[in-house]
C-alpha cells in the first residue's frame, strides 16, 4: 500500500497524536481513530472507536491503518490481527534515500536521515531526528528512538527498541526484542532479548517476550 488519501489510525496515545499531524500535512485525512482503551486516549483526541476487543464484528475492511503505538510487542500483537492493508508514512522534512525501502505500516518522523540501500520492515518507527545510514537492515517491529545514530551496515532484530540518543557503532548486529537505553553505545553484537545499557553498552538483564517465543 504505497498512496493513500485517507488512513484509519489503530492507538489513539502520544504516537498516534504525531502520526494524525503527519499524515495531515502530507494532505492524508485520518478519518477513524480506534483504541482498546477510549477513556485514555490522548486529550488532543475526540471521537474514539473502541478497538478489537469491544466489538462482535470489527470492520476490518476499509481504509489502510497505521497502528500507532509506541511499545513494540503492543503494535506487533494489534497489526497481527489486523486483517486491512497498511500505510506507511515519512514526514515532509525527513530524508529517505530513493534505494532504501521502507515497509508497509512504517513511519518516519521529522528530521530523520535513511541513507542508501537501507532495508526498513513492516511497523518500524523511525523517530525524530534519527539517523540511520547506509546499508542498514532495521526488521519488523522496531523502534528508533529520537537522535539515535545507527552507522553503515548495522542490523536491528525485529522487535527491538533503540532508546534515545543511542550510537551504535558500524556492522553490529543487534537481536531481536532488545531494549537498548538511551544514550547508550554498541560497539559489539547484542544477542536477542538482552536489555543493555552505558558506554560500552552492557548487558544487565533480558527480555522474555511470551508471546513471540512461543
Ligand atoms: C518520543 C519518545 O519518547 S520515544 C521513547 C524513547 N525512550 C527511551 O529512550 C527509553 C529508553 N529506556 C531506558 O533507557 C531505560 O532506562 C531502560 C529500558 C534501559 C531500563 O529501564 P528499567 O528496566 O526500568 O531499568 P531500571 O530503571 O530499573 O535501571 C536498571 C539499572 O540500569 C541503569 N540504567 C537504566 N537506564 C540507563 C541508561 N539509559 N543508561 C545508563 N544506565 C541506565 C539504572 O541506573 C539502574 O542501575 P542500578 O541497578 O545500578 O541502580
Amino acid at each position: 500500500m504505497n498512496k493513500t488519501d485517507t488512513v484509519r489510525l489503530y492507538g489513539a496515545g502520544g504516537h498516534s497524536q504525531i502520526i494524525k499531524l503527519l499524515l495531515e500535512q502530507n494532505g492524508v485525512s485520518v478519518n477513524e481513530i480506534f483504541d482498546d482503551n477510549p477513556s485514555k486516549s490522548h486529550p488532543k483526541f475526540k471521537n474514539i472507536i473502541p478497538g478489537i476487543k469491544h466489538h462482535s464484528s470489527f470492520p476490518y475492511e476499509g481504509a489502510p491503518f497505521i497502528v500507532g503505538i509506541g511499545d513494540n510487542m503492543h503494535r506487533y500483537k494489534i497489526a497481527k490481527v489486523l486483517t486491512s492493508g497498511f500505510a506507511k508514512a515519512i514526514h515532509t522534512t525527513a530524508v529517505v534515500d530513493p534505494s532504501s525501502i521502507l515497509g508497509d505500516g512504517s513511519v518516519v518522523y521529522a528530521g530523520a536521515v535513511i541513507q542508501p540501500n537501507t532495508y526498513i520492515g513492516k511497523h518500524v518507527i523511525i523517530n525524530t531526528l534519527a539517523s540511520v545510514d547506509h546499508d542498514n537492515i532495521i526488521n519488523d517491529f522496531v523502534h528508533i528512538s529520537p537522535n539515535v545514530t545507527l552507522c553503515g551496515l548495522v542490523e536491528i532484530g525485529e522487535g527491538s527498541h533503540i532508546g534515545a540518543g543511542a550510537v551504535v557503532i558500524p556492522k553490529v548486529k543487534i537481536g531481536k526484542w532488545c531494549t537498548i537505553g538511551a544514550g547508550a553505545v554498541i560497539i559489539k553484537d547484542i544477542p536477542n532479548y538482552a536489555v543493555v545499557v552505558g558506554n560500552p553498552g552492557k548487558i544487565i538483564k533480558m527480555n522474555y517476550p511470551e508471546s513471540v517465543l512461543v
